[in-house]
């Protein structure tokens, strides 16, 4: 068994880790950590972990923690990942990094949109990791910088268009919903039921800080500089994004066109969904999982394709995909621990 560390576990994703790696056959959690939460019992601050998992949550010491694993997750509000991940690197340990603070390989740009990078040599070497993009990359990483929620919805939707080069790279727009649990479990008051409850808002519209990182992979894929226009929402619900990708085909292609190369893309992923014509994702159908549904809808009248996909932030958005890129970097089966079906209704 390897033993593998969660640094942050007092939050969402790293309750989500801990829920998916108690059904993986080869690792075992050895060590937790936390920030205000120190010193308490995991099983304490979330009930739905009693009789199954018992750890006392550590003090976020990278020699205490490097000592009890060989595996680190990184599970904090980026700026604080950055003050331990090299830590880790340099005791020897492969890191995968939950927050933003090694997804952006240009310092210059991490710096515009977060703030000053305590560790930029490393942004080279980071591996971005969407598993479906940069597999081989992932495999061999010492670090992987696991992406952004939004992002994933978004580079799953749209690489195939861009691999093929069948759409306006000018014309992208993105609009994406989001649970509430991408806010993280901190008190916030724009996070209180009242708040969110019952409404439905866009936020940070034309500057929210995954629109680099989502340039950074549609510009990869489509081989030049991409810019979009990116709106999230904040949904009522407790998970799953929705994100709706328009765009102008360079020339007509129907629906059945589209999904039949939306399939032979992704035929041999099996986290990935293209749902038949006709149907379109849902969050429901993919809560609790580590699949993206995508679906799709060519509209001649304005010669715009539309695609729509869906994902549980807090799995293929973060720890299922945490996981899936553990996976590949120590030679499990990249499905490991990652099969149960969506949780619904
Ligand atoms: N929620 C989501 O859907 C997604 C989140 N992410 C990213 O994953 C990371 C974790 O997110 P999430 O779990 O939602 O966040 P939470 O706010 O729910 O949890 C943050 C964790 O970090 C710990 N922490 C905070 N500050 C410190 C500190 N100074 N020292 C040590 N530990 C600290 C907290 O401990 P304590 O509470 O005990 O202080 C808690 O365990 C973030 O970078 C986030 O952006 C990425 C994709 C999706
Ligand atoms: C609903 C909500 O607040 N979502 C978060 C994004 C989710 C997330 O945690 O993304 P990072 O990993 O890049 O931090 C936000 O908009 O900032």
């Amino acid at each position: 068994m390897i033993r593998v560390a969660i640094v942050g576990a007092s939050g969402y994703t790293g309750v989500e880790l801990l829920r998916l790696l108690e059904n993986h056959p080869g690792v075992q959690v050895s060590c937790v950590t936390a920030g205000q939460n120190a010193g308490e019992e995991i099983s304490t601050l979330f009930p739905s972990l009693i009789e199954r998992i018992s750890l006392r949550c550590e003090e976020t010491d990278v020699a205490l923690v490097a000592d009890r694993a060989d595996f680190v997750f990184t599970a904090l509000p980026h700026q604080t990942a950055m003050a331990v991940v090299p830590g880790f690197l340099d005791a020897g340990k492969k890191v995968v990094d939950l927050s933003a603070d090694y997804r952006l390989q240009n310092v210059a740009e991490y710096e515009a949109w977060y703030q000053k990078h305590s560790s930029p040599h490393l942004l080279a070497e980071a591996v971005y990791g969407l598993p479906e993009i940069s597999r081989k990359q992932v495999a061999t990483a010492r670090l992987v910088a696991n992406p952004g929620c939004y992002p994933t919805s978004v580079a799953l939707a749209l690489a195939p268009l861009l691999r093929e080069g069948l759409v306006d790279l000018d014309s992208l727009i993105i609009d994406s919903k989001s649970g509430t649990s991408g806010a993280g479990r901190s008190a916030k008051v724009g996070s209180l039921f009242c708040e969110v409850n019952e409404g439905f808002k866009a936020y940070s519209v034309g500057n929210h800080r995954h629109t680099p990182e989502i340039e950074q992979t549609l510009s990869a894929l489509a081989g030049r500089k991409v810019l979009v226009n990116f709106t999230p929402h904040l949904l009522p619900v407790n998970r799953g994004i929705l994100s709706t990708c328009y765009a102008n085909l360079g020339k007509a292609a129907s629906t059945a066109e589209l999904l039949e190369l939306y399939r032979d893309h992704y035929r041999q992923e099996f986290f990935v969904r293209v749902l038949g014509e006709g149907n379109l994702p849902n969050v429901a159908y993919v809560r609790g999982s580590n699949f993206c549904d995508i679906g799709l809808v060519s509209d001649p009248r304005t010669g715009r394709v539309i695609v729509v996909s869906a994902i549980d932030n807090l799995v293929k958005g973060a720890a299922g995909q945490a996981v899936q890129n553990m996976n590949l970097m120590l030679g499990f089966d990249e499905k490991a621990g990652l099969t149960a079906l969506p949780l619904f209704p």
